[in-house]
């Protein structure tokens, strides 16, 4: 489990997150929600030890970050990870020498389901399979957690569908995933657990289903009565 404990985080004299606590489990997906700037990139981040902050506490299955526990957890942003003049098949080599736990055959197989072919520069990807190549370099990792930020942003709906198939498939396996994302539509029947945030605080955290069973409202109905609040 990751467990994030009272973060308060500043830029210079800004203070972008403020006490913000919340878990995420292993086998679960858990999606961080809320508009441009609230915080969720710095919480990703902060997460992976990627920037300092000010206080608070990070655990990954009860322990804080060590140069142990990056063989737990992987960060995918939502740019190009890998340089534009690079084909697939090098980002593959240098994943490969990098990684003591890469999964080639998991690679191999990411590739093929994404209908994308080794020979593909990274520098001619378009923007969709940018989302799908950083996707697989994640995926194609070992590790126990997977922190994503914003894998659907910006990419078609038939990428969409394509990147949500995997989070429904094997590939993930028993895995503990968090996205980020401030557009849920496509993404709700994915999520086990959503975290709302506002101005670099949680305004509420909750399971999906027992909010579907319990008060019958769907995530976006929260958010409604959450942000219009
Ligand atoms: N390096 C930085 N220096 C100063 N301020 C920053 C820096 N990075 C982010 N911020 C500010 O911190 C706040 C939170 O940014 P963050 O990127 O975490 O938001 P976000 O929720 O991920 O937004 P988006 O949905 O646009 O990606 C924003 O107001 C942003 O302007």
């Amino acid at each position: 489990m990751i467990e994030v404990k009272n973060l308060t985080k500043k830029y210079g004299r800004r203070r972008v997150l403020e006490n913000v606590s919340f878990t995420a489990e292993k086998g679960q997906i858990t999606c961080l929600i809320g508009i441009n700037g609230v915080g969720k990139t710095t919480t990703l981040k902060a997460i992976m030890g990627l920037t300092p902050y000010k206080s608070g506490t990070i655990l990954i299955d009860d322990e804080p970050l060590t140069k142990t526990s990056y063989e737990k957890i992987t960060f995918i942003p939502d740019a190009a990870i890998m340089p534009p003049s690079m084909t697939i098949r090098d980002a593959f080599e240098f994943m490969k020498d990098f990684y003591g736990s890469w999964n080639s055959a998991r690679a191999e197989e990411l590739l093929a389901f994404f209908k994308l072919k080794e020979e593909f520069r990274i520098a001619e990807l378009s923007k969709g399979n940018i989302a799908k190549i950083n996707l697989l370099m994640g995926l194609a990792i070992d590790v126990d957690y997977l922190l994503m930020d914003e894998p659907f942003s910006g990419i078609d709906i038939f990428s969409r569908e394509q990147i949500a198939d995997v989070f429904t498939s094997h590939l993930i396996e028993d895995r503990g995933v968090i996205i980020t994302t401030h557009e849920i539509n496509d993404i709700e029947h994915l999520i086990d657990k959503v975290i709302l945030l506002d101005n670099g605080s949680v305004l509420k955290e909750f399971y999906t289903e027992e909010m579907r069973s319990e008060h019958g409202k769907s995530v976006i109905d929260v958010m409604r009565e959450v942000y219009r609040a």
